[in-house]
């Protein structure tokens, strides 16, 4: 067991034994469809998933599976070394464990937390919210004599494929919606784009009853991403779940070759609402040690974020009335990092 709780700890992250959810039947949205029919309609199922659920899956993405694997292989290696091996790479990895973000949230999950440089490299993010909660360390310390050295490069490699693949679901989506070409991607791209990657281990729940552990844990409590979209995928182990409409919990079944992707609470705000910033949570109930890896993808610090003025003419549902009010990314994050995880961070900007 890697993660150490005490008791109580223990019993804050318990989660009452249910039957399993039911499995989430996740849209797939194919990146390569080719232009004209094809495309449009890929276009079309993004953006009927995005106003349904927020979440969907990517096939086609052409991102390299063997860059995939040997991330995923050397994240899993990293957090197979000691307790204190580990810890030693707090500030070059943003190496943490159990607590997430500031504000007592705890979750049976150790992580890495990098922030991206304008050149494309992971860097510690010098906080260990799920928000991005000050900007990413300036450099990164040099790091190849120790076991981080060939894992910060296949993060970095992976991170930029990321940033990539993120940046063409974006592309699809304005098209999708009707928007210039560039006008959502844009946000992403940007050298001072505000992205992160967290690398999250959920070891295996502890035996029970021998460890008077229950059956589920908390691995990472329920959330919305707050930044644009989120980019996903696991070792192929189960444990994340996502909030229907109708706040049922539906279980999202491991990934194969797809990545799935999340709205974020910066694209309901800048889809007026239209898109749904997906509630989700990763439930420990495996015997097998899940690895995910999550791409963040945000606006630049000084971003000004309100409706997108071609989404609110003719928006049915809000007569063209704005839902929210304009806001900097820098200024949700300050206000988001005060919050508990499971708090709604739009509510308080909301018109
Ligand atoms: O580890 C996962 O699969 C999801 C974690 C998550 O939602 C997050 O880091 O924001
Ligand atoms: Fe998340």
């Amino acid at each position: 067991m890697v993660v150490v709780l005490a008791k109580g700890e223990l019993d804050q992250i318990a989660l009452p034994s249910a039957d399993l959810p039911p499995v989430a039947d996740v849209p797939a949205v194919d990146l390569s469809a080719p232009a004209g029919a094809a495309r449009e309609a890929a276009a079309r199922a993004l953006v009927a998933a995005c106003e349904e659920d927020g979440f969907f899956r990517v096939t086609g993405h052409g991102v390299p599976m063997e860059l995939v694997r040997a991330a995923e292989a050397a994240a899993a290696a990293f957090f197979e070394l000691p307790e204190g091996e580990k810890e030693v790479e707090a500030p070059t990895l943003g190496y943490g464990s159990k607590q997430i973000g500031g504000n007592g949230d705890l979750g049976w999950v150790e992580y890495l937390l990098l922030g991206v440089t304008p050149a494309g490299a992971a860097v510690p993010a010098s906080s260990s919210s799920t928000l991005p909660c000050a900007a990413a360390a300036a450099s990164a310390a040099s790091s190849s004599s120790t076991p981080a050295g060939p894992l910060r490069g296949l993060l970095d490699e992976y991170t930029v494929a990321m940033r990539r693949m993120a940046c063409a679901v974006l592309e699809l989506m304005a098209e999708g919606l009707g928007l210039a070409a560039g006008e959502l991607a844009r946000l992403v791209a940007r050298v001072d784009s505000d992205c992160m990657l967290r690398v999250n281990h959920y070891p295996p729940r502890p035996a029970a009853p021998a460890a008077g552990a229950p059956p589920n844990l908390t691995g990472f409590g329920e959330h919305t991403d707050p930044q644009i979209i989120s980019v996903l995928r696991s070792n192929g182990t189960s444990g994340l779940e996502v909030a229907r409409r109708d706040g049922a919990w539906a279980a999202v079944p491991a990934d194969g070759d797809a990545f799935f992707i999340n709205v974020g609470d910066t694209l309901q705000v800048l889809t007026n609402g239209r898109f749904r910033s997906v509630r989700h949570r990763v439930v420990v109930n495996s015997e097998r040690s899940r690895v995910s890896m999550i791409f963040f993808g945000g606006p630049p610090p000084d971003e000004k974020l309100a409706p997108l003025p071609e989404l609110l003419v003719g928006d049915g549902a809000g007569g063209g009335r704005s839902r929210y009010r304009e806001f900097t990314w820098t200024e949700f994050k300050a206000s988001g990092c005060r919050t508990r995880l499971e708090e709604d961070r739009l509510a308080r900007f909301e018109n």
